[in-house]
């Protein structure tokens, strides 16, 4: 029977650098059903990330949301022979009410990149979108946790910080720019190198989403990699550039879907888990984009653990090599200017009212 590995082997698995013990939280009902909104559903992302959400045993209630028609792919869905009910809403309008009460929100809503298009020749198509689903999350569940994929991550996310500031209900803890992608990508490519099955390895990738601003840590993958200095920078080169070469492959019919479901799903799957946490369990990891003070750029992707509330602890940066400190350095800059960019949009966007 096919049967999708929700769970631990998913997800990262705790790098020895990361194990450390956590507090024990209060249990949150590991019995409680969840409301999880997918805004884009029907789109090359959108529609696979909602057919594997389909098959999650914790979710009750698949929403899906877009600006298309999406009746005929909740119908779709719906035949599956899972639990989870699944609603539809289209259109601007419909969006609150379709986030209403919802615990996680994933948004895979926007233009994709075509041939020679840098990930920020999106923002000027995707920024509203953004806006519009933040004040919509303010008012509809300012309690859910808050997953981007829309592309630039880099700025998208402080567009959406914001945005929730300004509506008082911007938790940092709670607000996400998915980059599971980059660390799905680097096991794959790490595994095939090494000559492990990609699930066996573990590699955080921290820093941003869009070219040099992605920093995989590959001295600290696990089992190491030990390629020499040619064969080092070509791997990080092509996780940097993996985007591109699906964007480039798919010749102007957009960028990645299928692997972007999967890791969207796998990150909404952690998310889950954390929410899900009892007492004295260890705690889910991801590396993702979120406010921290982790490093000199305020937005930082980098590995957290995930608790009931979102971010429980953001952990270090890994340590890194020499060729790690540089490529660091070199982001960092970029980086700032990306999140510079989204906060004055966030800020234009709260004094025009949008
Ligand atoms: N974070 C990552 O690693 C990552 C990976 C791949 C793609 N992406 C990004 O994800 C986004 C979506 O990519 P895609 O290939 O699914 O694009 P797509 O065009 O196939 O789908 C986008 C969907 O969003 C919908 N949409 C647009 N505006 C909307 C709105 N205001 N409200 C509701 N729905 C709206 C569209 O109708 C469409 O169905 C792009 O910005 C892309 O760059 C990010
Ligand atoms: O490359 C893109 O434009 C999409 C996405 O960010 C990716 O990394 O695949």
């Amino acid at each position: 029977m096919f049967t999708l590995r929700w769970g631990t082997q998913l997800s990262q698995k705790l790098h020895p650098y990361q194990r450390k013990r956590t507090d024990a939280v209060p249990s949150t009902g590991s019995q409680r059903t969840l409301k999880v909104a997918v805004v884009g559903a029907a789109g090359g992302i959108g529609q696979p990330l909602s057919l594997l959400l389909k098959h999650h045993p914790h979710i009750e209630t698949l929403v899906l949301h877009d600006q298309e028609n999406v009746k005929g792919i909740a119908a779709d869905l719906s035949h599956i022979d899972t639990s989870a009910v699944v609603q539809h809403f289209q259109g601007p309008k419909k969006l609150a009410l379709a986030l209403k009460g919802s615990d996680i929100v994933v948004v895979p809503a926007g233009k994709p990149r075509k041939p020679g298009m840098t990930r920020a020749d999106l923002l000027d198509a995707n920024a509203s979108i953004a806006v519009a689903v933040a004040n919509a999350v303010s008012t509809a569940c300012p309690g859910a946790l808050l997953a981007f994929i829309t592309n630039p991550i880099n700025t998208i996310v402080p567009i959406v910080a914001e945005i929730l500031k300004s509506k008082a209900v911007y938790d940092p803890r709670r607000l996400f720019g998915v980059t599971t992608l980059d660390v799905v990508r680097s096991k794959t490519f790490l595994g095939e190198s090494i000559g492990v099955e990609p699930e066996e390895v573990t590699i955080p990738v921290i820093g941003g989403h869009a070219g040099l601003t992605i920093l995989p840590v590959l001295s600290q993958c696990d089992p190491p990699f030990d390629g020499d200095e040619a064969e080092r920078l070509s791997l990080f080169h092509r996780i940097q550039e993996a985007g591109t070469e699906v964007v480039i492959a798919k010749a102007g019919r957009g960028s990645a879907t299928l692997s972007m479901a999967y890791s969207g799903a796998r990150f909404v799957d952690s998310l889950i888990r954390g929410i899900k946490m009892e007492g004295g369990d260890e705690g889910v990891v991801e590396c993702t984009f979120c406010e921290s003070d982790v490093s000199e750029a305020k937005f930082f992707a980098s590995p957290v653990i995930l608790g009931p509330q979102g971010v429980k602890e953001h952990l270090e940066i890994p340590c890194l090599d020499d060729l790690e400190k540089a490529a660091l350095k070199c982001l960092i800059p970029i980086l700032k200017k990306n999140i510079e960019a989204g906060i004055k949009y966030g800020q234009s966007a709260v004094v025009c009212g949008f």
